[in-house]
Formats: C-alpha cells, structure tokens, sequence
C-alpha cells in the first residue's frame, strides 16, 4: 500500500514526509518540513482522498500523529488535499435547531473546557475574539486592548450609560469600559466557568458597583429599552440562521430609541453560508464549535435592518483574526506539556489544530469578520451620531 500511495502522491513535490510506525516512510519532495506518522495503516487508503476534516479526525483519534510547525502542518494538509481533489464547492451546510438545551450544551462544551487552559495562550484579560492590530507587530495583549477601545469608540460610551454586553466571556470588555468610559455593564454569558472567573475578576478590581455578569441566555432578557448601548462579541456565530431574526430583534429590543447597536462576529464567505476549505468546516462544527453556524455579512445586515436597526458603519477585520490566531497558537504551541495538565490529549489536538487552521483559513479567506454598528432611530427617523467618522480616531 505504502508502494502505491508513493507513486500517486509522489508527483505532488509537497515538502511532507510520510511514515508507518512500524518502519518505511516516502518523501513528496524534497526537504521535508512536515511528517505524517501513520499509527493505523487503515488510513493509507484514505490518504488518496485527503479531505482536512478526515485527516484532522485521524489526528484526534491518534490514527496520525505529526512533526513540524504546526502552521506547516496545516498548510502541506491543505496543499495534499488541494492537489487530490480540487476546490469543488462544497454542499450547502445543514442548519440546527438551536433551542436553548442544545445550545446551553454547546457551549459548556467548549468554554467550560478550563480556565486555566484558556489563560495560557489568550492576552492577560482573556478577551477570546479578534483584536485589532494598529501595526502587524503589535502585541496580542496591546492588540485586545484596541480592540476594546475600537468597540467603546464605536459605540460612542459616555460615563453614567448603561451598556449591554450580550456573550461577554470572561468579562474583558465589561471591565475596560466600565473603567475606561465610566458605564455601568450588564453582561451575559451561558459558559459557568467563565463567569466564575470573571466575577471574580470584577471584584478583584473594585468595579463590582459597575459591572454585572450574569448566566443567562440571550433569549431571556426582560424588559425593553433598558440599554443606552448593545454590544455582541464572537457571539452570534452561535446563535444559528433559524434565530438570526429573532436574536436581532430581542437586540432592538434592549436598546433604546436612539441608542447603538453593535455586532461583531464571524461571517461565511458564500452568500448562502456554504463552507469552504475541503472539510475545514464539517471539522469545526464536530470537534470545536457544536451548532456553531456563520451567517454571510448581506444575511446579517438584512436580518439586522428587518428588525429595525439602521445599519450605519461595517468594517471587515478578516487579516486582524488571522494574525489573532497566529498568536493564540503560537502561544498554545510554546506551552503544549504545561496544556497537557488542564486538558486531555484529545482537546489538545482539537485545539491545536483548529487555532492553527483558523489562523489559515482567515489569511485565504475561507472566512470574514465583521463589526457591523446600527442605530435604533429615534420615534422621528432621526438619530444624534457625528456627522464623520472622525471621533474614532483621535
Ligand atoms: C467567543 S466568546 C466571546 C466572548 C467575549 N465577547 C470576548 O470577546 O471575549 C462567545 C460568548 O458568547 C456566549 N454565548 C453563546 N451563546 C449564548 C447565548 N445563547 N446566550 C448568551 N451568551 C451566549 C458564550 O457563553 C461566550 O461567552
């Protein structure tokens, strides 16, 4: 088997070494940055139609494991399964239910995974979503802090306002404006691990009087305009296309008449969602993100007007969240014996490779971001935003 598979890839020239664990590898060309050890030899015939989800499962079971740089890794993976079968678009992706349970689960599954995990190779005020780089050599912890400061800025916070934080995380945004800006903050998450260590965080630094973080789910907000300003980070990726009205609407709802919203979440490349990257997505969506479901940037802004938010200023961060990514993995990758101790093998690999993998699915655009900020006009159709864009950038 291993004969044959040498002559069908042998012409490829990728820089990949692959190895049987009980002796015999072949080189796809010359100098090799990455190897392949196949741990089951089962897997060989599966290597003629390399899709990344089928050799990223293979990692995870330890049917496979590798050597070299991970961002190496994932770029021969890329270009193995490139070469084989071609960028065929892939199948319109099948859409969740999404209620509550389902997604109460999801979450927990991935954000409860540990804290001390997710402390090893996020910034220091663990903010888990793009940042927003001034220079490409910023800092991921300078990096999150601007980004921070482009969200209040965006959202125009003056001290005494109240601001909704709808998936706050651990808290990071929560505390910088209510310190920065002077706001008072109630945030949401449904993960119990994060909002553990976030209150713990907000008692550590004082802002109890100023910030409260609760577990509860976006669906059960009370009460209607309570909220000068809204804000959504790395959050409606999961809240599904059946629910994107809905989810919407209940942002209007919070917010009142003249007041800002902000999303700023992941978007799909395709216009009707469909995945890219040969199997990067179906990956995703089993192993990291449950029920996880990106929404293009023309579905959200017209889900958004539908509901009654203007749509007035949208910027895409695509190369900022690949230059994230790059951080968060290289910092997983110096630090793996240390990750080891808070989670099992399995989640590593899982971790491993979708930060890695994200990180090149960002740089090819397989993906986007968007900050998308709307108004809830006033009664009258009016409402009090600057007349340019300057303020933000003074
Ligand atoms: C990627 S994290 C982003 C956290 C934070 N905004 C940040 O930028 O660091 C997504 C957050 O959305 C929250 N979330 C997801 N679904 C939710 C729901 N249905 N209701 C409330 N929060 C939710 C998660 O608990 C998590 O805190």
């Amino acid at each position: 088997m291993l004969a044959q598979l040498s002559s069908t890839l042998g012409s490829l020239q990728l820089p990949l070494r692959i190895s049987l664990a009980g002796g015999g590898s072949f080189d796809l060309g010359p100098d090799p940055r990455v190897t392949l050890e196949i741990q089951d030899p089962t897997l060989l015939q599966e290597l003629t139609s390399p899709t990344l989800d089928k050799l990223g499962e293979a990692f995870i079971q330890q049917r496979l494991n590798i050597r070299g740089a991970i961002m190496d890794v994932i770029a021969v993976a890329d270009r193995l399964s490139k070469s084989l079968l071609g960028d065929a678009p892939e199948n319109a992706p099948q859409r969740s239910a999404h209620d509550k349970q389902t997604d109460a689960d999801a979450i927990a599954y991935h954000y409860d995974l540990s804290n001390d995990f997710y402390a090893l190779w996020l910034d220091p005020e663990m903010v888990y979503s793009c940042g927003y780089f001034h220079a490409p050599t910023d800092s991921l912890a300078k990096a999150q802090i601007q980004k921070l400061d482009h969200l209040c800025r965006k959202l125009r916070l003056k001290p005494g306002e109240r601001l909704l934080d709808v998936g706050c995380g651990w808290g990071g945004l929560a505390r910088h404006a209510a310190r920065e800006y002077g706001v008072s903050v109630y945030g949401i998450t449904l993960s119990k691990a994060q909002l553990q260590l976030g209150r713990e965080r907000v008692q550590a630094q004082g802002l109890h009087g100023q910030v409260q973080l609760e577990l509860q789910d976006y669906r059960d907000l009370k009460g209607q305009g309570q909220f000068d300003k809204v804000v959504s980070v790395g959050m409606f990726e999961h809240v599904g296309h059946a629910n994107l009205n809905r989810y919407f609407a209940i942002l209007h709802d919070q917010v009142k008449p003249g007041g800002l919203v902000m999303n700023h979440g992941i978007t799909a490349k395709h216009t009707d969602g469909r995945q890219v990257g040969r199997g990067a997505g179906q990956f995703i969506g089993r192993y990291v993100f449950p029920h996880g479901e990106l929404p293009h940037l023309a579905m959200a802004v017209s889900s958004m007007s539908d509901q009654g938010l203007e749509v007035v200023d949208v910027e895409s961060l695509r190369l900022h969240y690949a230059r994230t990514l790059e951080h968060w993995s290289a910092n997983l990758e110096a630090q793996l014996e240390r990750a080891s101790q808070y989670v099992d093998d399995r989640a590593l690999r899982i971790w491993r490779l979708y930060l890695a993998g994200c990180a090149y699915g960002f740089a090819r655009n397989w993906m986007n971001i968007h900050q998308i900020l709307a108004v809830k006009p006033l009664k009258n159709g009016q409402h009090h935003l600057p007349w340019t864009r300057a303020d933000l950038y003074r």
